[in-house]
Parts: structure tokens; sequence; C-alpha cells
């Protein structure tokens, strides 16, 4: 049967050929934010998503995790393939260990299907309230899946807007098991990062000290640019004062990822070289990029390598 999956109109695909980045990262980096799409032949997009992406397979992803410099992803389950995780749970058992997966499950998945998600490599689930991305989900589902996952001793991954943060803190203050939050939990870089809006963000990390923030995405939430194209080094100066704020606070939790294949930007593809020598700008010392890039992400995804 021929699959016929168009990519929503306007879709940018990846980057065909980044650069090499000028950072050389440190020895055991994580990408630890990124996707696999498909590819649709093998596996199909989900009926409910809500866009349809370019395929992304994992020998890609491999190949740009090599010639990046990193060692290891974190793989993260997209909602264009809903609950159907088997695009991840192919990438990871290609991987040979050296990736780690975030799944989608719902309420119903069986035991033998979270054992051989754990099995495959899986680590957490993930909680998307981004309204473009998904129809709400039920609390006593998201429920239902905390219970299911809290005793493999997975985690959440949050992904939401700023502005809906306030509605949502009690409920994610409640959940027993650790939190990442995807993307500085977006803010909106127009407005003061000493104002009460990234307050009240900065406040939701201090609440509790197993919440994660990965400072990733400033080309997803960059206003003013500049892009991360053409050898520019010094790009999404707008969102810099957010990110490093939360590396000086809590540098011990956070993560980055490049969000290979960067679904979903609109306005240009960035370099993913150039998005790697933004790093500098988050994280100006080799201390703080040895926390960001190795010590955290091995300590919440392979806590079985660490010190090793
Ligand atoms: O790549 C990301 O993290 C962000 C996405 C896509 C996404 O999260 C999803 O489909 O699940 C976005 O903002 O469109």
């Amino acid at each position: 049967m021929t699959v016929h999956q168009e990519k929503t109109p306007g879709w940018l695909d990846w980057h065909p050929a980044p650069s090499r980045p000028a950072l050389t990262l440190p020895a055991g980096a994580v990408d630890a934010h990124c996707h696999v799409f498909g590819p649709a032949a093998a596996f199909p997009y989900a009926p409910e998503r809500k866009y349809t992406p370019c395929d992304a397979s994992a020998e890609q992803l491999f190949a740009l995790r090599d010639h990046l410099g990193f060692d290891r992803n974190v793989i993260v389950q997209a909602t264009c393939h809903g609950a159907d995780n088997r695009a991840l749970v192919d990438a990871l058992r290609r991987s040979g260990g050296r990736a780690r997966g975030v799944a989608t499950v719902r309420p119903g998945v069986s035991d033998a299907e979270l054992r051989e998600l754990h099995e495959a490599g899986v680590r957490g689930v993930r909680f998307n309230f981004v309204r473009r991305l998904v129809d709400v989900t039920p609390r006593a589902d998201l429920w239902d899946v905390v219970r299911r996952i809290a005793p493999l001793g997975w985690h959440v991954v949050l992904y939401f807007e700023a502005a809906d943060l306030a509605g949502l803190r009690e409920f994610f203050l409640s959940v027993p098991v650790p939190l990442v939050v995807d993307h500085l939990g977006r803010p909106d870089v127009s407005k003061d990062p000493d104002g009460p809006e990234f307050a009240e963000f900065l406040s939701f990390l201090r609440a509790r000290d197993d919440i994660w923030c990965k400072v990733s995405c400033p080309e997803r939430l960059s206003l003013t640019g500049p892009a991360a194209l053409d050898g520019e080094r010094d790009a999404y100066r707008d969102v810099v004062p957010f990110a490093r704020r939360v590396v000086e606070e809590f540098p011990d939790r956070v993560l980055w990822g490049t969000d290979w294949p960067h679904p979903n930007l609109k306005d240009h593809m960035p370099d993913d070289g150039l998005l790697v020598d933004f790093l500098p700008h988050v994280a100006p010392t080799a201390e703080l990029r040895q926390q960001l890039l190795v010590d955290n992400p091995t300590r919440l995804y392979w806590p079985e390598n660490e010190g090793s």
C-alpha cells in the first residue's frame, strides 16, 4: 500500500549541509532534544496529527550527531506520530545504546508495551500542552499515565507556552516524578527577562530541585534573530539573557538539544553547526558546557554511566 502523506504547505525541510561547529564539544556530549520523523513509508504519521513533516530518519539523525561532534541523542516523540512509538523504538534500537527516548503513551498502555519501551531505552513520557499541536488531554488521563510510569523511574517532559504556566503550575508540582521543561518554558522574549512573566517561570524551577530545563530552541523563540545562517555565530541575541539566566542559576539541571529536524519553523531553517556555535553565549565557560552537555544529561538518561 502506498502511503500518501503530503507535507504541510510551507513546510521547511532540515538544513541539507550544516557547517561543522567552531566549538569543539566535550567528550560524551548529548543532544538531549531531537526527533525522528518516519520515514512515512515504514512508520506512517498518526491520523490525529496537526502537521505532516518531511521524513527525518534515524540514519540521518545519527549522521548529524557525528558531524556536529555529539556522542549521544535523546529522541523525543513528536505529536505527528501520536502515541505510536514505533519510529522512536526503531531509532533507539539502531543507535546501539547511544540514544535514549521520551515516548508518548495513553492511559491504556499495556505493561508489555511499557516494558518494551523501557528495554529499548525510553526513560520518560512527554505531556504536550501546546494547543496548535494537540487536543486537550483530560487531567485524569495524565494522572493515569503518571501512575503507570512512576514505578519505572521515568520522568515527565512538559511542553507548554509561558502564558499557560500559571494555570498548569499546581498540577505540575503535584506530579511525583522528575519534570523536564522544554525550550525554556517558551518565554515571550520581547518581554523583560527581569519582568514578572519570566520571574514566574524561575520561581517554578525553584519550587522543586528535580525540575530540569532545556535551554534549547533559540531559533523558535527568537523574534529579532539574526538567524544561525551564513556564518552567523552571534545569532538569536534576544534569547540569550533568558537562557543564560537559567544556566547560571541551575547549572546542574539544564539540558540542551538541537531540536533537529526543527518541526514547524516558519521563517527559516537554521544551520545546525551554527546552532551549536550559539552555545557559548548561554553557557560561557567550559565548566558550564560540561554540565549542560555531558554531566546533566548523563545523570538523567544514562545514570549507570555517570562518572565513568
Ligand atoms: O520540536 C519541538 O520540540 C517542537 C515542536 C513540535 C513538537 O514538539 C511536537 O510535534 O511534538 C513545535 O514547537 O512545533
